[in-house]
């Protein structure tokens, strides 16, 4: 049986070299904001984080606290109200290469063939047939896919589809891999697979990866760090330090154990919170009068 000691040794020296490496994602007091009837609705207020290159960070959080519109503003797909995002220290004005974004939903182009949606990036990039095409089957032979290549979408199971997306994002070699709950409609089993996946290919590459999820767990499994977010307006309440090295990992060691108990208890206390707040459900009236003996 492993040492726990010695993990725990070999984590902290992990994580003193993950601190001493270049912030590749520097969000400063980032503000969002939202319409709302004549006045405005912070979503999320003074965010600040660092992600470390080749860092893994996960983002969790209730229901509704801005996970997505956390990680849509990275992506540039949202205009942020207040604060700076810089990605390699320049200040992102809108979507660009240096970020690629993996969706919940599958998101391929149904018309175009597996190979097809690989080199759909490339080709935009302004790059030769012959080598988008060259270079779109090695990335579809990084995710196992490469005898696929002339398939469509709709011939791919989910897990395939989503293996598809991830080549196709990581085929214009982004800095920073951006997911929002990549794997939440996949059943059980397959999520599994895709979790192994996505450290294996992660190990493989120089990229940073944030990813967002409903399920603690899956950070736990994935995450050299986790972001707690709270709701109302969307703050962060902790950044954790996962008690564990990448790869296999085993959710019932003490360590993780310990660190979902952790996390558990943010999310319950603000899940407590918001209960409170809201206004209470108004009883359902009944129109019809009962009459006896029916229920
Ligand atoms: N463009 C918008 N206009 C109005 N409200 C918005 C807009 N974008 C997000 N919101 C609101 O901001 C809040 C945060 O949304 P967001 O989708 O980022 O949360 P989330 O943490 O990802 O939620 P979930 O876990 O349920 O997916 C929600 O209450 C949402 O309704």
């Amino acid at each position: 049986m492993s040492d726990p000691s010695a993990i725990e040794h070999q984590v902290a020296a992990r994580l003193d070299r993950l601190n001493a490496r270049e912030a590749i994602l520097d969000v400063r007091g980032l503000v969002k904001t939202v319409p709302h009837g004549t006045s405005e609705r912070t979503i999320l207020n003074n965010v600040h984080l660092k992600v470390r290159r080749r860092e893994f960070l996960c983002v969790v959080g209730p229901s509704g606290c801005g996970k997505s519109t956390l990680i849509r503003t990275i992506a540039g797909l949202e205009e942020a109200q207040g604060g700076d995002i810089l990605v390699d220290g320049k200040p992102v004005h809108g979507p660009g290469p240096d970020r690629a974004m993996v969706f919940q939903g599958y998101t391929l182009f149904p018309w175009l063939t597996v190979l097809g949606n690989v080199m759909f990036g490339l080709q935009m990039a302004n790059k030769p047939k012959d080598e988008a095409a060259r270079e779109a089957r090695q990335w579809l032979d990084l995710v196992g896919l490469e005898p696929y290549a002339d398939a469509y979408p709709h011939h791919l199971s989910g897990g395939m589809k989503q293996r598809v997306a991830i080549a196709r994002a990581l085929a214009i070699q982004p800095r920073i891999l951006l997911m929002d709950e990549p794997f939440s409609a996949l059943d059980a089993r397959t999520r599994a697979r895709m979790q192994a996946y996505l450290i294996d290919i992660w190990r493989k590459i120089d990229v940073t990866i944030v990813f967002i999820t409903h399920d603690l767990d899956e950070a736990l499994l994935l995450a050299d760090r986790v972001l707690v977010l709270k709701t109302n307006p969307g703050e962060v309440v902790e950044l954790m330090d996962v008690p564990a090295l990448p790869g296999a990992r085993d959710l019932d060691s003490p360590a993780l154990k310990a660190a979902l108990i952790r996390l558990e208890g943010f999310i319950h206390a603000q899940e407590q919170a918001q209960a409170a707040e809201d206004e209470p459900v108004t009883p359902i009236v009944r129109l019809a009068p009962i009459k006896d003996g029916i229920d």
